[in-house]
């Protein structure tokens, strides 16, 4: 019976991320970082996550810990899935090669300890407001954008599933389509 409460292999501290990152580059292989909350993960966050890993050899995501969201202004319920959990479900993804907590406001410090070859935001993002973006293009790495899946987010799953199941009996038939 596998032992489900271990935590996942892919979830790095920041010293194992750096020195798995070492050890990647050290092979010649191109290491791509992105970042984010992912909450409740949905189609544009899986897309999302294979376009970046198809751009280098070595996928990591930092993730915000459950403070940093809080501070983040996403609203006083956000996260609804603990840290723990939303690093362990983003490392059982076949494109992400690692996951990293952070408790900061923004990635710039795991951006600098990392030195990813390549920094990766989805296209809700402008390339001129990426944080860490100066930061990569200054030791010769690249920064992508990639494009946002239309009407996909976190916070538009919450309040769809709010819409349907506002009554709290839920829907007696499918009334919301996507
Ligand atoms: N529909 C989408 N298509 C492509 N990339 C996306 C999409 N939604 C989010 N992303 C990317 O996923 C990463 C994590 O974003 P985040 O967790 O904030 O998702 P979200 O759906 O926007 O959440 P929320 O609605 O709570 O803000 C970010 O880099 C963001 O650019
Ligand atoms: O999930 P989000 O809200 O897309 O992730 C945020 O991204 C910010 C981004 O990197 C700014 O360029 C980051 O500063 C913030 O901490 C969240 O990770």
């Amino acid at each position: 019976m596998p032992d489900l409460s271990c935590p996942a292999e892919k979830v790095f501290s920041w010293e194992a991320a750096r020195q798995k990152v070492r050890q990647v580059r050290s092979e010649g292989k191109k290491v791509v970082f992105t970042n984010g909350c992912f909450d409740l993960l949905h189609i544009g966050h899986i897309r999302y996550l294979k376009a970046a890993r198809a751009l280098g050899d070595f996928l990591i995501v930092g993730v915000n810990n459950d403070a940093s969201v809080r501070r983040l202004g996403k609203g006083p319920t956000r996260p609804l899935v603990p840290q723990d959990e939303r690093a362990e479900i983003l490392a059982a993804l076949e494109s992400v090669d690692g996951v990293v907590l952070f408790s900061e406001d923004t990635p710039l410090q795991l951006i600098q300890t990392l030195r990813p070859d390549v920094l990766v935001k989805g296209g809700d993002y402008a390339p001129e407001g990426i944080i860490g973006r100066s930061e990569v293009l200054s030791w010769g790495g690249k920064v992508q954008v990639i494009p946002f899946v239309p009407g996909r987010s976190t916070s538009g799953l919450i309040a769809r599933i709010l819409r349907i199941f506002a009554n709290e009996s839920g829907p007696s038939t499918p009334t919301d389509q996507i």
